[in-house]
């Protein structure tokens, strides 16, 4: 009889456990790190970002058991990430957080060691592949924005996120989530730090360039309080609060961190 764990974020299934079934763990280009403003480069070769998002690409809201996530049709150019570190056009393929049971904890990047209580993920591919999939394997083919959100006054966009959490409560559920523009979830300022990283989950492909935020959005502690209420578990099983999943810094390994930013 086999029992066969899936990976997560327990003692038993935790990222000090991922190395034992996905090796690149301890690979030289891992994600997330911490950024040392002071050690990161201004590149006055950087472009600023292009976000250009369709809110009509917006599908449905899901929990897979490690984050919700939101999905977006990626089969043509309506959502897509262009300029900034990249060549090319990415489109936007889904957007999850990652938080901390607690607010002195829960992003994955952190800054000057510095944790944000959650962290905001928009994921999108690069188009010269025929799929995300396909992009997943390739040194150049993702681009992930992160946004750190720090507590302070309610998020109206983040709330209409929110109002859907009761359809997908336990791990596996989904309901239709339409109309939202992922742009309302990004900060004022898109000065951002970059570098050459992975998925900071399991596959952990090192085929993501990290482009994240200077920029904090705000969360209320409310509002980070009801993303503590969604499960790790499916209906039925026994129920295990959805926190804490973050995977930690990981070593550099002789990367650079450039600023778009002085
Ligand atoms: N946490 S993460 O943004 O690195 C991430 C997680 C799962 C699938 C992805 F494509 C991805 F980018
Ligand atoms: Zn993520």
């Amino acid at each position: 009889k086999t029992v066969t764990m899936s990976w997560g974020y327990a003692k038993n299934n935790g990222p000090d456990k991922w190395a034992d079934n996905f090796p690149i763990a301890n690979g030289p280009r891992q994600s997330p790190i911490d950024i040392v403003s002071g050690a990161s480069s201004y590149d006055k070769g950087l472009k600023p970002l292009s976000l250009k998002y369709d809110p009509s690409t917006c599908l449905e809201i899901l929990n897979n058991g490690h984050s919700f996530q939101v999905t977006f049709a990626d089969d043509t150019d309506s959502s897509t990430l262009k300029d900034g570190p990249i060549s090319g056009t990415y489109r936007l393929k889904q957007f999850h957080f990652h938080w901390g049971a607690s607010d002195d904890k829960g992003s994955e990047h952190t800054v000057n060691g510095t944790k944000y209580p959650a962290e905001l993920h928009l994921v999108h591919w690069n188009t010269k592949y025929a799929s995300f999939g396909e992009a997943a394997s390739k040194p150049d083919g993702l681009a992930v924005v992160g946004v750190f959100l720090k507590i302070g006054g309610q998020n109206a966009s983040l709330q209409k996120i929110i109002d859907a959490f009761n359809a997908i409560k336990a791990k596996g559920q989904q309901t239709t989530f339409a109309g939202f523009d992922p742009s309302t979830l990004l900060p004022g300022c898109l000065d951002y730090w970059t570098y050459d990283g992975s998925l900071t989950t399991p596959p952990l492909l090192e085929s993501v360039t990290w482009i994240v935020c200077k920029e904090p959005i705000s969360v209320s502690a409310d509002q980070m309080a009801k993303f503590r209420s969604l499960l790790f578990s499916a209906k039925g099983e026994a129920e295990c609060c959805m926190v804490d999943n973050y995977r930690p810094p990981q070593p550099l390994k002789g990367r650079s961190v450039r600023a778009s930013f002085q």
